[in-house]
């Protein structure tokens, strides 16, 4: 349906989520109620195996700001593919389940002194330096620990993404990475080569999200190549690795196309071919780092119809028992999605409605204008694409509790985040 893998009609006329009935998940956990489906992600943990790990020796982390707790540290892990953590958190909940932390890189713009060391301690594969304080704090830590580290520079490639601007990293006026037009990523390379601590790897960037045009990525790789040819010529240093980020877009609405992996991964490899041979540089190891193109498609947020009110001639609002504390999106970058009515699935869609949550705030509204079949109080709506920067974006805002998260496997269905309570809410008030 909609070309979701996970999607289907059964034998009832619901609809299914890997086989799983949709209304039966509503009724069984409540909602609102986060369901992934993990046939759906480990197969595109896959794709990315065979199309970039295997086909070109490349490497592959996912995003874990995504969508990220025990159980999907697990998947992940098993997948073999690695971990981008950007926080103590994620750190954290990564080693709470003994993920290998040779597979996990570490970023972040702003990371604490204590983020640094648990990073050290706990023994992760890469660091990815943002900016000269955090060499400056590397090498205290590091110095008192008598430890090295390996490392990436993230690089700010001047390149405007094709996406919205809160999720657009690689243009000069960000606050990620060190810019390269000014000489200031050429002398962190210095620092970094002057430290006796630092184990220079490789070049990391990352554009920004949501991001559907290969021809943004060929051109990341030449900039990302020059620089690599500029370090070789004024250091005789030669970069083992080249980590292009992540920001593979995913379909929302009919405004995206559905894409391979292969369609960016392709082309990112075939030109980090030719230009390192036409550079006369080592070929290096490619690294991606796709978050939302794991998961985005393979989560699906359920929800229950309550108050409904008609404006006539104005607007029919549906109102739903979530909103923007499960799925702040909408209202913080215009994000659209679809969505369906479970147990209405086979009927026409005949009514033009806007699904509005329950938070006190008028932007709280989820999508605007979507054609539905004739809506009922009690009926059990499904957003589509979810998985990502949902759950890992909600927030308790109106004190409202967090939805559980239930994944799903081809008729099988378990808890793996337990529904937040009242209690979870008042649990560090003093
Ligand atoms: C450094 C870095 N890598 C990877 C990602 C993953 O992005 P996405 O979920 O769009 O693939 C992000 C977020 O945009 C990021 O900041
Ligand atoms: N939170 C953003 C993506 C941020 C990507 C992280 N650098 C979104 O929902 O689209």
């Amino acid at each position: 349906m909609f070309g979701y893998n996970s999607l289907a009609i059964n034998e009832k006329g619901n609809l299914t989520i890997s086989n799983v009935d949709a209304v039966k998940l509503a009724k069984n956990y409540g909602t609102p109620l986060y369901v992934v489906d993990e046939v759906e992600i480990i197969r595109r943990c896959r794709e990315i195996k065979q199309n970039h790990m295997d086909k070109y020796s490349g490497r592959a982390v996912y995003a874990s700001k995504a969508f990220l707790n025990k159980e999907m540290c697990r998947i992940i892990n098993r997948e073999g593919l690695g971990l981008d953590v950007v926080s103590g958190g994620e750190l954290y909940t990564a080693k709470s389940v003994d993920f290998p932390m040779d597979r996990v890189i570490f970023h972040g713009n702003n990371k604490s002194l204590s983020e640094l060391e648990m990073a050290i301690d706990f023994g992760v594969g890469r660091i990815v330096i943002d900016n000269f304080f955090e060499i400056e704090n590397l090498n205290k830590i590091l110095n008192h620990k008598n430890k090295t580290i390996d490392i990436q520079i993230r690089v700010n490639p001047g390149i405007d993404g094709h996406t919205h601007d809160y999720i657009k990293t690689g243009q000069v006026d960000s606050k990620f990475g060190f810019t390269l037009y000014d000489g200031a990523a050429l002398n962190a390379v210095k620092n970094v080569l002057e430290s006796p601590f630092l184990n220079l790897k490789g070049i990391h960037a990352h554009i920004g999200s949501q991001l559907h045009q290969k021809d943004i990525y060929i051109t990341e790789v030449k900039v990302l190549a020059e620089f690599i040819k500029n370090i070789k010529d004024e250091f005789n240093y030669e970069i083992d690795e080249i980590n292009v980020g992540g920001g593979f877009g995913i379909f929302y609405t009919e405004d995206d196309s559905r894409k391979l992996i292969n369609y960016f991964t392709d082309d990112i490899n075939l030109t980090v071919i030719k230009e390192f041979s036409r550079l006369n540089l080592k070929r290096p190891v490619v690294i991606i780092e796709p978050g939302r193109w794991i998961v985005g498609e393979a989560g699906f947020t359920i929800y229950t119809i309550g108050a409904i009110k008609e404006i006539p001639n104005i607007r029919k609002y549906i109102s739903i028992d979530g909103g923007m504390a499960d799925n702040p999106r909408p209202p913080l970058y215009g994000a659209k999605y679809l969505a369906l009515i479970a147990n209405k699935i086979t009927q026409l869609e005949e009514e033009l409605v806007t699904i509005s949550g329950k938070c006190c705030e008028s932007g709280d509204i989820l999508i605007k204008d979507i054609m539905l079949p004739k809506v009922e109080s009690g009926d059990i709506l499904v957003v589509l694409s979810t998985g990502a920067y949902n759950y890992s974006m909600a927030s308790n805002y109106n004190r409202l509790p967090r939805p559980a998260v239930v994944l799903v496997n081809n008729g099988e269905h378990r808890l793996i985040v337990r529904r937040e309570t009242y209690e979870d809410i008042i649990r560090n008030d003093v």
